[in-house]
């Protein structure tokens, strides 16, 4: 790299708009949206999509909710061409969808496209010429006059040509390639002319679509450009304003939103940012912005995973673990703060439905995450990552004491595999280490009666080094008169230092599960815990996995 880049790279300066309106403005209604996935995606690819594979993007892109699809450039290749007609003889487009083509300004390129639209219900013929500076001079060898020839000669061989095929509900959309960096007030007077020789109406807009073709500067800087447009355009209640906002400084998501708060109407983009060089804008990534922003996107993402398994086949390309939303890891918290408050969070989501989790701006459930997805434990995580995974996976609900006691033993696993432990495994390790905690004292059955004035004698039966035993105590409930019984067999004080329960399970198969804080005389405390469908039975297991576990 260069010690002084100035040499070889200047600031692009944009249009000057000191009285700029777009940052007081909100986005509060989703765009038209525009998907050219099979269009800039496609061409983008490392292998272009079959017909096949675009059919089957195409009718994912209708689930969604796309009204408006980029279908190919049918001037360009057979199996565009071919795909247009499949899409219109079979029927495959609803009413409701209307599918674009683009095409170069060349006449027998235009002619090709009008043809492969014939009998379409509804079809947007799109064509683009660059006006930029840089290809008028070393792409086209021309000025200003030439790239504006090309456009309005471009745009009245589209007005004939498809007057020839009444058939189809026609709309017009012209791209000057590379507005990005063409002087602006060019690009308005080509615009002006466009669209006096298209004849648009209120009824029937012209697309006007202003590309940022390579994005040149901070996204204000094209917020200001559009804003200009916007306020400067002709008959501007006949057209809709586009936008194309491409990601080479990786900030076409932010252009795109400021775009809208300076008067786009409408967004071309691709899934999770596919397209030339560093991508389209990512239609996801704004959709969800929006909806994590209270606003309707129109576009459903429920299953998001789903949508993003089949564009990472079509496009045999993955979608990278962090992509906001859709990435596998974006929901997931290994380190113990973030699990800690997410697990609190999701804990006290209020009545009312509002969501205020920390760390998550949205619920993974909307886009069809579950648990798994949002806390995973490995050797940086805290107890409150553990407790969550437990609760969700067993429906264990772990006192805080023993979320502190059990997470030390996750971590001891965690630390000397190096790796993460999944759900199943953290409760396989629950199980052995407190359920499965039957030796020296192996219960077998107990019965409790009542003596006195309110207490209870307990009477347990165990099997202890292969000798079956019975022992009684007496208390004032039936864990006090099982710590008792103990006590006397043991000739040590058996404490019960804390105690929990809740149920686990509906119906005829509920089950309780206790938690028992038990000290040994002259021993740390530790914890017990046992399930029986019978609440004492499990209190009294629970003792007993408790002694077990200290002995
Ligand atoms: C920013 C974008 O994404 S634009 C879309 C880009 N997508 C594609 O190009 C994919 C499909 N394209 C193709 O397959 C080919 O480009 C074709 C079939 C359309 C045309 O191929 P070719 O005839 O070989 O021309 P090629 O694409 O190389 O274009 C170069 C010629 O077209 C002219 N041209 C390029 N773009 C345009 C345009 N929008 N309008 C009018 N003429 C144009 C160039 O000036 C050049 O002319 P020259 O040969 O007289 O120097
Ligand atoms: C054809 C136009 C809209 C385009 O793809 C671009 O400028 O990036």
């Amino acid at each position: 790299m260069l010690t002084h880049p100035q040499t070889k790279y200047q600031r692009f300066i944009g249009v000057s708009l000191p009285d700029r309106q777009w940052p007081n403005n909100a986005i509060t209604q989703a765009p038209v949206w525009m998907s050219t996935d099979l269009r800039d995606g496609n061409q983008a690819l490392i292998d272009p999509m079959s017909i096949e594979t675009k059919l089957r993007f195409f009718k994912k892109l209708v689930d969604i909710g796309f009204k408006q699809i980029e279908v190919g450039f049918p001037s360009a290749s057979d199996i565009d061409f071919q795909f247009v007609r499949l899409l219109i003889e079979g029927n495959h487009i609803p009413d409701d969808v209307t599918i674009e083509v683009l095409t170069q300004a060349r006449y027998e390129l235009i002619e090709r496209t009008v043809e492969s639209l014939r009998g379409a219900k509804n079809a947007i013929l799109h064509m683009y010429n660059p006006l930029a500076p840089d290809f008028r001079e070393i792409v086209y060898n021309t000025d200003k006059a030439g790239v504006k020839n090309i456009a309005l000669t471009g745009t009245r061989w589209v007005k004939e040509l498809t007057a020839n095929a009444p058939e189809v509900n026609w709309t017009y959309q012209y791209s000057p390639e590379v507005f990005s960096s063409t002087e602006i007030d060019f690009v308005k007077e080509v615009v002006v002319e466009v669209v006096d020789i298209w004849q648009p109406t209120t009824d029937n807009k012209i697309i006007i679509n202003l590309p940022a073709t390579v994005e040149m500067n901070t996204p204000n800087t094209y917020a200001d450009q559009i804003e200009w447009m916007h306020r400067n355009l002709n008959q501007r209640e006949c057209i809709v304003l586009s936008v194309h906002p491409h990601n080479d400084r990786g900030t076409a998501v932010a252009a795109a939103e400021l775009a809208l708060m300076a008067g786009a109407d409408r967004i071309e983009g691709c899934l999770f940012g596919n397209g030339e060089r560093t991508g389209n804008v990512d239609i996801v990534t704004l959709a969800m912005n929006m909806y994590s922003q209270g606003v309707s996107p129109q576009l459903d993402f429920s299953d998001i995973d789903q949508v993003r398994k089949l564009v990472e086949e079509c496009n045999q390309l993955p979608v990278h673990p962090r992509h906001p939303y859709a990435g596998e890891l974006v929901y997931t918290a290994f380190s113990g703060s973030h699990q800690d408050a997410i697990k609190k969070g999701m804990a006290v989501q209020s009545k009312d439905g509002r969501w205020r989790v920390p760390y998550l701006p949205i619920d993974p459930a909307d886009v069809g995450r579950g648990f798994e997805a949002v806390v995973r434990v490995n050797s940086q995580s805290g107890k409150g990552g553990v407790a969550f995974l437990l609760e969700q996976e067993a429906n264990l609900q772990l006192p805080r004491k023993l979320q502190i006691e059990f997470s030390r033993t996750v971590q001891r696993e965690n630390d000397s595999t190096g790796k993460e432990m999944s759900a199943a495994r953290m409760k396989e390790v629950f199980e052995q280490e407190y359920f499965d905690a039957t030796i020296p004292f192996a219960y077998s059955s107990s019965t409790i009666t009542s003596v006195g004035k309110a207490g209870q004698q307990v009477n347990i039966q165990f099997a202890l080094n292969n000798e079956v035993y019975s022992i009684e105590g007496t208390g004032n409930g039936p864990v006090e008169a099982a710590a008792n019984a103990l006590s006397t067999f043991l000739n040590k004080k058996v404490e019960v230092a804390d105690y929990h329960e809740h149920a686990i399970g509906e119906g005829a198969g509920v089950k309780a599960v206790c938690y028992i804080e038990v000290k040994l005389q002259g021993t740390e405390s530790t914890f017990g815990c046992a399930s029986d469908s019978n609440i004492i039975t499990a209190a009294i297991k629970a003792l007993l996995s408790g002694v077990n576990r200290l002995m």
